[in-house]
């Protein structure tokens, strides 16, 4: 039995039978979804994809629905954070289920590439633009190599970085802050108790990704920031100081008053960044482009490079120096042991 095309939400649009396709050739023809309704995918779970539904403006509603990929999509992924058009029950009935047939253009992916626990390339996130880095001063201990490998995901992404240093209650934060001035990224430090207005601030009217080493207290700021959200959190392993993985799939929760959105994910333990190279790393630093219009040919502008422009640009007082190491420790990092 053929399908009509468009879903149950077409029949309100007018020109629904328009007789444009018509003039397309009558075999192999494929559905028109153009009018169907757009949802947008909160959370992914063994292959059903939690939805919210949009009105025509993008906004969402209140309806909330479950949906699977239509097979023709075949092996493209559907992520968290996709917009995408849906076919079928639409009305979020419990024991309903509604069909993706389309994923619409991203904005933005964030992804990692193969690395040793996981062959595959995986897109996390999409349509977001900011990369919130949650990292702990102590319990766990910070590693830098990591904050470093993130913030090249997101450079390479195009999403603009955040770094929420957890725990000052337990160790300071001067030192990391000192580190990471340099690169101009926002730097947010809470502990128990702390005022977040300015954090607040920072995600408001944003997708805002968090990204962190399992235990750093990511649910315990979502839940701050979004009261109901109801993130369960861990408690840090005494022996090894690492916390469960308590949070199993990447959700995209929606921050009070619709003043943007958290994308919490769960605990990463790797970040394979194969697939970026130095030059997408220098579209973050626009402030140094102009200085590697000399550069050689296939020029590395890393530590090694020899004749690199941006040695010129420190050195005839073009760039801060900082600047420069700050880019370089960002381009070494991609090849950086992600737990360093
Ligand atoms: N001392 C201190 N402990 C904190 C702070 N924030 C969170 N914690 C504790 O750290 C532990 C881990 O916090 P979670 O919020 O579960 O960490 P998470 O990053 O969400 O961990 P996963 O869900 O495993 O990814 C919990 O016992 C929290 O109570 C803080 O600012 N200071
Ligand atoms: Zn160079």
């Amino acid at each position: 039995m053929s399908r009509r095309r468009g879903g149950i939400h077409s029949d309100d649009h007018a020109g629904f039978d328009r007789p444009r396709r018509r003039t397309r050739p009558r075999t192999k023809e494929r559905p028109d979804y153009s009018d169907a309704p757009v949802g947008l995918v909160v959370t992914v779970d063994r292959g059903r994809y939690r939805c919210l539904l949009l009105d025509d403006a993008y906004e969402p509603t209140e309806v909330s629905l479950t949906a699977t990929k239509a097979r023709p999509l075949g092996r493209k992924s559907v992520i968290v954070g996709d917009r995408v058009r849906l076919d079928g029950d639409v009305s979020g009935v419990e024991g309903t289920l509604a069909r993706i047939v389309e994923v619409l253009e991203r904005t933005t992916v964030l992804r990692r590439t193969a690395d040793d626990d996981d062959p595959f390339e995986r897109p996390i996130v999409a349509n977001a633009d900011q990369l919130v880095i949650v990292t702990a001063l102590a319990d766990p201990p910070p590693r830098t190599g990591m904050i470093d490998r993130v913030l090249v995901a997101g450079y390479d992404a195009g999403l603009d970085p955040l770094l929420c240093l957890t725990k000052a209650d337990l160790a300071s934060p001067d030192e990391l802050v000192a580190a990471y001035a340099p690169l101009g990224v926002p730097i947010v430090v809470t502990e128990p108790g702390s005022d977040l207005t300015r954090l607040r601030q920072l995600l408001s009217d944003r997708s805002s990704v968090f990204l962190g080493h399992s235990g750093v207290g990511k649910s315990t700021l979502v839940n701050a920031l979004i009261p109901g959200a109801d993130r369960s959190t861990s408690h840090v392993n005494e022996v090894t100081g690492r916390g469960r993985h308590t949070s199993t799939s990447a959700i995209a929760l929606q921050l009070p008053d619709g003043d943007g959105w958290v994308i919490d994910t769960p605990g990463v333990r790797s970040f394979g960044l194969s697939h970026v190279t130095p030059a997408d790393v220098l579209k973050a630093f626009p402030d140094l482009v102009e200085f590697t219009d000399d550069c050689p040919r296939g020029c590395a502008h890393d530590d090694e490079a020899v004749e690199c422009g941006l040695d010129n640009a420190w050195r005839d007082g073009n760039v801060p120096r900082a600047r420069v190491e700050s880019f370089r420790r960002m381009v070494s990092a991609r090849k950086l042991p992600y737990e360093a």
